[in-house]
């Protein structure tokens, strides 16, 4: 069975690489970072073998399930690295120039899995890092709002299959972002954020082109 054939770029057979130039945040994203064949392995790899977590949090007095699982891996409480995230690990950092020491993994089962408008946390050392996202699976949208500026546009980016988005440190300060429930059928989706914790620090800086 082939997985995920309605992404209709890989029709095109073509990397595209698009930088949105964000006001005060860098945002930029390489579609086709990985090809198909890569994709569909890395999805059934990462479905299958993942120690996935249904995680809770405490709303006022109820205790509300994330609506997707998650699971962690490296820093101080993640589980161990495995062959394949180091693989993903250093084929975004060898693009980014930049080296991550954890990564967060979150399966969104169907449509009515989703993540709500947030910053991502901020560090123990007070400070925003970039972040490098990969997608394998359904083709979901994320979406970029600026916390204060009404008048810059909100960004809705299709994420496909085999995409790599890279978020600046400065776009936890200055933006959120989502990925809203969709009512479309879609099948799962399998979303990686490598992150870099407090206890070090890029090696690289990123080079604007
Ligand atoms: O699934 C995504 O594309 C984003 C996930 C996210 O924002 C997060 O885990 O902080
Ligand atoms: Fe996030």
């Amino acid at each position: 069975m082939l997985l995920f054939d309605d992404v209709a770029l890989f029709d095109e057979g073509k990397k595209r690489y698009t930088d949105f130039n964000l006001p005060g945040a860098e945002l930029r994203l390489w579609e086709q970072f990985y090809d198909k064949a890569a994709s569909d392995h890395y999805y059934r790899l990462l479905e299958t073998t993942t120690p996935w977590q249904q995680r809770e949090r405490k709303i006022y007095d109820r205790i509300v399930p994330d609506p997707r699982l998650t699971a962690y891996y490296g820093g101080a409480n993640g589980n161990a690295w495995t062959k394949p995230l180091l693989e993903i690990k250093e084929q975004v950092e060898q693009t980014s120039r930049i080296q991550f020491d954890r990564v967060l993994l979150n399966y969104y089962r169907d449509g009515n899995d989703s993540v709500a408008w947030h910053s991502d946390t901020l560090p123990k050392d007070g400070k925003h890092h970039e972040i490098a996202s990969v997608t394998f699976g359904a083709t979901r949208l994320f979406k970029v709002r600026h916390k204060t500026d009404k008048t810059v546009q909100q960004l809705n980016i299709p994420l496909t299959h085999g995409s790599f988005l890279l978020m600046g440190a400065s776009l936890q300060n200055h933006y959120e972002h989502q990925v809203p429930k969709t009512t479309k059928a879609t099948g799962g989706r399998i979303n990686l954020t490598f992150r870099i914790s407090e206890s070090s620090k890029p090696v690289y800086v990123v080079e604007k082109r």
